[in-house]
């Protein structure tokens, strides 16, 4: 029987974080000892650390927030595929590569093997790909990246031209074991009202 494979990025005080932003901490604010019954927790990271989901809000101010997103999303059969060390990621890079019927997307670049540094730099997910996916139906683009912009935009055009394409963005998945084919997707965001990303923990299933 196939089980269900974890895709997330563990989150710990070593998680890599983009340049300048909160590093993951976790501790123990209340522990057993004090408050006599439990150990309370609290963690404190940027909502872009590891496996996560951008809500519109994240490059635009009237945009939605997380808990306004389609839960359906996140959830559901998914196509994994492979595109290894790419330069870039445009459509002539998915030309050949079979979309019917897909409404979600994941696609694994092998780019950012050593995930206890954040990478310099990154493949460009090329705008243009947004129009040519939308489409097709995609949904929901994921990629084992830290982000679908180069590391140094300022004006994030992909995450702009995706998010009018009606496809929502998942990023900071690991796919290094996972082989290409057609999978169950659970990613589901925290119901974040205000937020404008949400972490997740990602599983797939071989169908
Ligand atoms: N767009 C990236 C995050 C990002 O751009 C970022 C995250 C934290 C601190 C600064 C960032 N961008 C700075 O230009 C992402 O979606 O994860
Ligand atoms: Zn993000
Ligand atoms: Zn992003």
């Amino acid at each position: 029987m196939d089980s269900w494979i974890d895709i997330s990025l563990p989150l710990n005080q070593q998680t890599a974080v983009w340049p300048g932003d909160t590093p993951f901490t976790y501790e123990v604010n209340w522990s057993k000892e004090e408050s006599g019954s439990v150990n309370v927790g609290r963690i404190t990271m940027s909502i872009h650390t590891g496996t996560h989901i951008d809500a519109p809000f994240h490059f635009d101010n009237d945009g939605k927030k997380v808990s306004e997103l389609d839960v359906n999303v996140y959830i559901g059969k998914a196509r994994i595929i492979h595109l290894p060390v790419p330069s870039s990621i445009g459509i002539e890079a998915l030309t050949g590569v079979d979309l019917e019927g897909v409404s979600r997307l994941l696609i694994r670049t092998d780019v950012w093997p050593d995930r206890s540094v954040f990478p310099t730099a990154i493949p460009e997910i090329e705008p243009e790909l947004a129009s040519y996916l939308g489409d097709k139906g995609i949904r929901l683009l994921g990629l084992d990246l830290p982000s679908v912009d180069p590391i140094d935009s300022k004006e994030l055009l992909s995450h702009h031209e995706l998010t009018k394409h009606g496809i929502h963005i998942l990023e900071g998945l690991v796919l290094d074991q996972i082989e290409p084919g057609d999978y169950e997707l659970a990613a589901l965001p925290l119901s974040l009202a205000e937020a404008d990303g949400s972490p997740v923990r990602a599983v797939v299933k071989r169908l």
